[in-house]
């Protein structure tokens, strides 16, 4: 558009209107602000989100000095390391040179990986090893990454992605398509945790019952004790997260210790860090639960080992207390960010509890209260009171605002639940976008469909803090981040700080798809 066609613009004025300030005022080219001034304004209309445009800014690899960046430069290729010294030993045990041979290809292709990731590469798309999920890694990487590297698409999507090509160094073998380079390492830190494990065993082995020996409780003190179990549980659920491999790599067994300490003072004491706190409305849904069906509660799992075992604790006492009727654990169909359930790790965990001598040095009190949970727990499965399940959704780059979309029958699934706890940092970060949210963001708000769309079930996120996105602090959230800020350096990868946030959904409406 020339300047005069501007400049004739700018002078029209309705007829018989007069306006003497608008000739002076004559509009140049040179008047437009500078495209780069253009800033798109935050959070984005939901038609202008995409996963390479959250709806706030997104966290990316390149951002220097962030915990993405530490992450994608410095924490995955150590990762790799770790998981190429896995399979070497792997090697070292075999005697068959044909699987010897094949695991050596893997271990190229993981160091390939590692290269890439060092010299940040560009992302490819996932190559065809006959996994059902290739398509859909492909059409987000076809859509909206194209043309970028580990360090500038997002860090989330980059991070994922670098697990489902870890993922390939293995499918693409002839033989070791199942093999879990992080399996050891699950196992090695629950055989680690022994204090926490037989503290919760010595006390959750024997069923739930009030204390038969003392006055009779009304109905109203039974329900005021329930609800004190029911938080100091809650709690447990929630600091087991914080035990997590991809950052305890290097951590000692008395550093392990103290984080699992499960205590009632040390409970007490850590209460004031969870800075967004819903655990009072928790109480008043589950409660409803009880009053009304005994519903279905599903866990959204995070890591295997001491924190499975948490929810196993928390998830038993829901079953025996009628609050649940059903319970249903969603895992990972393959190895995912070191150190997340799969089905493998959940049958480990429950068998080892009955058949393992893990612990050496424990007891034969402590061994028994342990078989004896394990054995309950075996039980819910086989009366499918406890159900495992794996939908591939959960291993894939998009953030669960896409669910609905990308996943409808899992959806569906979910929309069914009384409760979906989202467990861990990761799905934390998946179901607020990833982004930078400010501080007192409602949870509903940063958690998008999951929470507005038909039929989304009341969602619930139990997640200690361990990467930056931080919602949900209420209206004066933006200082509490900004004293943190001020005071505690590392605040926000610490795990020091947690969250328990619900949303309510829109349960009971009739889902609808787009
Ligand atoms: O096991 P969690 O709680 O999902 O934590 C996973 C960790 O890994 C990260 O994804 C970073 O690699 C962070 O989100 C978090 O610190």
């Amino acid at each position: 558009m020339s300047g005069d066609i501007l400049r004739s613009f700018s002078q029209s004025s309705a007829p018989g209107v007069k306006s003497p300030t608008l000739e002076k005022k004559a509009l140049h080219l040179s008047h437009l602000p500078d495209r780069t001034d253009v800033k798109p304004s935050f959070p984005r209309t939901p038609g202008s989100v995409d996963p390479n445009n959250p709806p706030w800014p997104a966290f990316r690899g390149y951002h220097t000095y962030s915990f993405a960046n530490a992450t994608m430069g410095v924490r995955l290729p150590t990762i790799l390391s770790k998981a190429i010294q896995d399979a070497l030993l792997t090697v070292n045990a075999l005697s068959s040179e044909d699987l010897i041979k094949d695991l050596l290809e893997c271990v190229k292709r993981m160091e390939q990986l590692k290269a890439e990731l060092e010299g940040n590469g560009m992302l490819r798309p996932i190559k065809d090893d006959g996994e059902a999920d290739v398509a859909l890694w492909n059409k987000e990487v076809a859509k909206y990454f194209l043309g970028k590297d580990f360090m500038n698409a997002t860090w989330l999507f980059a991070e994922a992605y670098k697990y489902r090509r870890l993922r390939e160094c293995f499918t693409l073998s002839k033989h070791w398509a199942d093999y879990d380079v992080f399996f050891r390492q699950k196992c090695d830190t629950f055989s680690r945790s022994s204090d926490a494990v037989f503290e919760l065993s010595m006390r959750f082995a024997e069923p739930f019952q009030h204390d038969l020996t003392k006055k009779p409780m009304s109905q109203s003190e039974m329900l005021e004790a329930e609800k004190l179990v029911f938080h100091e549980l809650t709690q447990i659920c929630l600091w087991g997260n914080s035990t997590d491999l991809s950052l305890l790599i290097n951590m000692t067994e008395e550093q392990i210790k103290s984080l699992q300490s499960t205590g009632g003072d040390h409970l007490a004491e850590t209460e004031k860090n969870i800075l967004g706190n819903h655990v009072e409305q928790l109480w008043d849904l589950v409660k409803k639960m009880k009053d009304k069906t005994r519903g279905r509660v599903d866990f959204v799992l995070d890591n295997a080992g001491f924190e499975l075992y948490c929810d196993c604790v928390y998830a038993d006492f829901l079953v025996q207390l009628g609050f649940a009727s059903q319970i249903r654990f969603h895992g990972k169909r393959y190895p995912w960010f070191v150190s997340d359930v799969t089905k493998k790790d959940w049958e480990w965990l429950l068998n080892t509890m009955v058949y393992g001598y893990l612990f050496p040095e424990a007891s034969e009190i402590e061994r028994e209260s342990l078989r004896k949970m394990g054995q309950r727990w075996k039980e819910y499965e086989r009366q499918g009171i406890w159900v495992y399940e794996q939908h591939p959704f959960w291993c894939t780059g998009y953030t669960f605002w896409d669910l609905l979309n990308e996943a409808p029958d899992l959806f569906l699934h979910l929309s069914k639940s009384d409760l979906v706890i989202f467990k861990g940092d990761l799905n934390h970060r998946k179901l607020t976008y990833d982004c930078a949210a400010p501080a007192p963001t409602p949870f509903d708000q940063a958690i998008g469909s999951m929470a507005s769309a038909a039929g989304a079930p009341p969602v619930c996120s139990i997640r200690t803090i361990k990467s930056d996105v931080v919602v949900g602090l209420g209206p004066n959230g933006d200082d509490v981040a900004a004293k943190l800020d001020q005071n505690e350096d590392g605040w926000k990868i610490s795990g020091k700080y947690a969250v328990i946030l619900l949303s309510q959904g829109r349960p009971g409406e009739k889902v609808r798809f787009t």
